[in-house]
Formats: C-alpha cells, structure tokens, sequence
C-alpha cells in the first residue's frame, strides 16, 4: 500500500464530504442556538433564586417560567432539527459512495480477495453511523465549553479553575481511554470479521461440510473465532465502561465540588445563591460533549478504522476512466508476449505467451493442471491484466474496451459456474432487469441449451439459486454457456466447458461451438478431456506457464505422441534395445 494511493484516497472521500458542507453550515448555526439555549437553565436559576426569592414576585416567577418553557422548547425543535440534517448528511455521504465503494470492493474481490475487499461495504457504514450519531454532534457543542467555562469565571475565578480543572482531566481520561482501547478495538472488530467469515464459509459449503461429516470440526473452527472475537469485546468494553463509569462519577462529584465551593464562596458573601446553582448546571453543559464522546468512543475508533481502510480501499482501486466507444470488433485475437502474474503473487504463471486466432477458428488450450489455462481464461477476458504483453481484439489492447462492453464482446464460461438467486432467464440475461427474451431464447438456442430450459418446472422463469437449487451441475453449465453466449460477443473463452456434461451435454456444447464458428467468431476452449477439442483447429499447448506448442491440431497432437514416444523409448524397453 502506498502513501500516495492512501492519500488519493483520503481526498476522494473529502470531496465527497465536502458536497455536504452547506448542510453542515446550517447544523453549525442551530448548534449556535442550541447552545445559547443551553444558558436558558442557569440564568432561569439566577433569576429564580437571586430576583424572584429576594423580591417573593409570584407574578416574576410565572413569567420567568413561562419564557423558560418556551426557550427549552425552541431548544428542543432545534436540536431535533440538527440531529435530522446530521441524520441526512450520513445517508447522503453513505449514498454518494455507495456505488462507487461496491465497485472498487468487486474489483478488488476479482484480483486479490483480501481484508479491504471484504469489509468495504461494512467500512462505509461505520463512518455513516458515526455521521449520523450525537457523538458527531458534540463536535459542534464542543467549541461551546471554553465559553461555558469563561462564563463561570465570570461568576468566581476559583469556580473557573475548578470547572477547567475537572474538563481538563476529563480530556486526560479521553485521551488515555483512546490509547488504551484502540488495540483491543481493533483485535476485536478483526475477530468478529473472521468468525463471520468462517461462519458464511461454513453455511454456503452446508453441504460439503454435511457430507463429509466437518461439523464438529467447522463448528470448533467458529466457536473459536467467537471465542476470541467475544474475549476482544469484553476486553474493549471492560476498558470503554471502565472510562465510562470513571468520567460519569467524576462529573457527579465536580457538580457537588462546585455546589461546595459555590457554597464556601456564599458563606463568605464572595457568591449569590443563584451563581452558586448556575455555575453548577453551566459546568455540567460545558462537560457534556466530553463525556458523549467517551462514552461513545468504541463508534469513533470503528469509524476511524473504516475511513482509514476505506481510503486505502479507494485509492488503490481508482474509478474507472472513461474510454471512447470502439465499433464492434471482429474476431481476431492477438496475443503477444503475455505474461501473468496472479494478484499477490511474486511468480508469473503465464510467461511470454504468443499467439493468435482469427475469425471462424477454436482453439484448445491443453496442458497439465496448474500449467496456466485458467490464468489465459482470466487474462482474456481481461479479468487479471497482463504484468507484461498485450492483448489485442481486432487491434485494440483490452483495457481500451469499457469492461462492461468487454464482458458483450468476449463470453466468458468460467470454470466452476454459479448462477444468482433469479430466473433462468435473467441470469442468461446477466441480470439485465429486463430480459430481452428474444435474445435470451437465442442465446440458450446456440448453447443447444433451449429444450433442456423448456423441461425446467417453469421454463425461463424457473427460479434459481446462487447454488444451483434444483439444477444439476451439467444444467448449471449449460445455462453458463448460453449465459457467455448472450448479447451476441465476438469471442467465447470456455474454461473446462464439459466437466459435468455427459455426452449428450458435450455433443450440445460442440454443435454450439460448430455453429459460433459458422458465424465467423472465435472460440478458446481450455481442456483436460479429448471431447471438448473435437471441434478445434488449433492447439495451444503449456506446460509450466509456457508455450510449448501451438499450430494445427493434428500437428500438435502427433507431435506429442512423437515426443512422448522418444522419452518413453529412452526410457523404456525399447530404449535399451
Ligand atoms: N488466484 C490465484 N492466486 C494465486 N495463484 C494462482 C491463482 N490462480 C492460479 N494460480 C496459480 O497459477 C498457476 C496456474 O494456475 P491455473 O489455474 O491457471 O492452472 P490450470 O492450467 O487452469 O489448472 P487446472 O487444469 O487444474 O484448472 C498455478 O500455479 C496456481 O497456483
């Protein structure tokens, strides 16, 4: 992570708060209000015990309360008023980044599924709830305690440094409860991530999990994230109440102290009964804020945390920049010298791969597992960008292609297939919110999907879900292959396209590739087993991330039976002979 990106980050979420700035003027001045209300409770106590007591004026007292009821109301609807606006301004900053914050943590999520790119989504909110809670308030009423605190003077400098001394060990204890919490905080809110993370792992694989009889042990796994994420908010809310309770006892005895003092200043005629009481209430007004904000402190440091990780979150995935819209491309893929370098990884798994496929052509990408097919598939579809080398479609590198218009141009089957909770039709349809049903029906027609779809309970509209539900595997994978064929692209990469077809499935997968390449697009096709190659013209072999062959099919496979013959004739009987 560097600074830089952090930086770029941190600016990008004060632009954003920064939309918010008039809103803030307008909280800025009812807290002005609000806290020259505030004053309404002590100079009603000056008044009541040094005017109305003195003179015995009923018809004083009535008054005075009359307009106290009303400042305290004015008080009221203000502060109501402010804590709406602050409420609006959250959920106008949460809104304004949404978006942009779901798509950086799904960019992210594609090349390097880590920390920031989980808890994206989670961080934003942190940072809403601090916006919207009366802890964000108290930043507002704060400016107001030096000004509380100079009116006390005003009454009796010895009530002044008593009310200063007592706020400033109050920020002492602040400060100190800020250290001693962060870490535990932080270990904590950690914790609780990953046993969440354990326990979605558990739910989503319920199955496996069943089957292979893990319970006991997945469950042991979960007990101990909560274990520990339990241990951690116990310490951090041990520590928080602890400062919580400490501050609130304070408080309560720097009241009496200044009801006491006040009082000592009375008896020695220095003080009126009434600036006794006022001053007593006016350092409660001054303290207020100080103690929210400790006793709110645990919502602060998350909110911290998060913007911290929200800045790096969004500076190292910057939004995307507008590209100019390129024609439709035909099919000719180019690729040169790619290299790939898996996200987080120091070693290439692709190195100085070439090749090309022209219009009207399949190739097959054979080689042993872990020799590179799925990291082309990636590379290609422009999931994982090339560490070195290009890839061009009709001419054009892929990042000149919108990534959206990218995914219309090149279909993509991935290796293990999964569908979204919806209905066969909108997930052939990619999740367009309106399925053109023409093109869906078209596409599952070319995937020679169509029949099997009209034999689902309800046709396209049987619903699914991110698992499957009622589908089989081959049925999930046939509606994958029509779900890459969908919106007409010009290339189609299929990564083990029959895994778990039988051969009726693969047979319909081959007529879909015959007829693809009928229509003069390209076809990859990565493989283990001989039946997804039947229809391709062209192989390309790896081994260990690199090329050993390329050329036509029957080319490449004598050569290989050749080779293999040599090496199994050195080696073996004949070799001896
Ligand atoms: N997400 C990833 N992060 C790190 N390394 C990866 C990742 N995906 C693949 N690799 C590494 O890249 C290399 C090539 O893997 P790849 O999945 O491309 O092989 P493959 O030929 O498709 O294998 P298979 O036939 O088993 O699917 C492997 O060494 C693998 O460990």
């Amino acid at each position: 992570m560097t600074t830089s990106a952090i930086d770029q980050g941190r600016r990008e979420l004060r632009a954003v708060r920064r939309r918010s700035r008039p809103f803030l003027w307008f909280v800025a001045v009812f807290s002005f209000f609000v806290n020259l209300l505030m004053l309404t409770g002590p100079i009603y106590m000056l008044q009541v015990y040094d005017r109305v007591l003195g003179s015995g004026s009923e018809a004083t007292l009535v008054a005075l309360s009359v307009l106290v009821v009303f400042l305290y109301a004015m008080m009221g609807i203000l502060d109501y008023v402010r804590g709406r606006i602050m409420g609006r301004v959250a959920a106008r900053f949460q809104a304004a980044l949404e978006l942009r914050v779901f798509d950086a943590v799904v960019r992210r999520a594609a090349v390097k599924p880590d920390r920031l790119a989980r808890t994206g989504l989670a961080d934003l909110e942190s940072v809403q709830r601090l916006m919207a809670s009366p802890v964000l308030m108290a930043l507002f009423d704060i400016p107001w305690t030096p000004i509380f605190v100079a009116a006390i003077f005003l009454f009796h400098p010895w009530l002044g440094l008593l009310a200063t001394a007592g706020g400033l060990v109050l920020i002492a204890l602040t400060v100190v409860n800020q250290t001693v919490s962060r870490n535990p905080a932080l270990r904590s809110n950690a914790a609780i991530q990953q046993a969440d993370q354990t326990a979605e792992q558990i739910r989503s694989e319920s199955e496996m999990v069943r089957a292979l009889g893990m319970q006991t042990h997945a469950f042991r796994r979960w007990m101990n994230a909560r274990g520990d994420a339990l241990s951690g908010q116990i310490a951090t809310a041990d520590i928080t109440g602890s400062f919580s309770t400490l501050t609130r006892t304070l408080r309560l005895l720097l009241q009496s102290a200044m009801l006491g003092l006040g009082a000592y200043l009375v008896l020695r005629s220095e003080l009126t009964p009434g600036a006794m009481i006022a001053g007593s209430i006016l350092m409660g007004r001054a303290l207020a804020p100080v103690e929210l904000a400790i006793g709110q402190w645990p919502l602060v440091e998350r909110a911290r945390a998060g913007w911290t990780d929200l800045a790096c979150l969004l500076g190292e995935v910057p939004p995307e920049e507008e590209r100019t819209a390129l024609p439709k491309p035909r099919a000719n893929l180019d690729v040169q010298q790619l290299t790939v370098v898996p996200p987080g990884e120091q070693q290439a798994s692709l190195r100085l791969v070439s090749f090309a496929v022209q219009p009207g052509q399949a190739v097959g990408v054979i080689g042993p597992s872990g020799s590179g097919k799925s990291t082309l598939a990636r590379a290609l579809t422009g999931v994982w960008r090339p560490a070195g080398g290009r890839i061009r479609l009709d001419g054009a590198a892929l990042d000149q292609y919108a990534p959206d218009v990218l995914g219309q141009h090149i279909g993509y089957l991935p290796q293990r297939v999964t569908l979204f909770d919806g209905t066969v039709a909108e997930n052939i349809a990619r999740l367009s919110p309106q399925p053109d049903a023409e093109l869906v029906v078209e596409a599952a027609k070319k995937a020679d999907a169509h029949q099997m779809i009209l034999q689902l309970p309800d046709g396209y509209d049987t619903r699914v879900t991110g698992a499957g539900g009622r589908l089989s595997g081959g049925q999930v994978q046939r509606i994958g292959l029509a779900r890459a064929m969908y919106g007409d692209p010009v290339v189609l990469v299929l990564d083990e396209p029959n895994s778990n077809l039988d051969n009726e499935g693969s047979e319909a997968v081959n007529r879909a590739i015959r007829g693809f390449k009928a229509e003069g697009k390209a076809v990859l096709i990565m493989a283990h087993r001989p039946a997804a190659l039947r229809e391709c013209d062209l192989l390309l072999m790896l081994e260990g991330g690199i090329r050993v062959a390329f050329g036509p099919k029957d080319e490449v496979l004598r050569a290989r039976v050749q080779n293999h013959r040599q090496i199994s004739g050195h080696i073996g009987p004949a070799g001896v002979r």
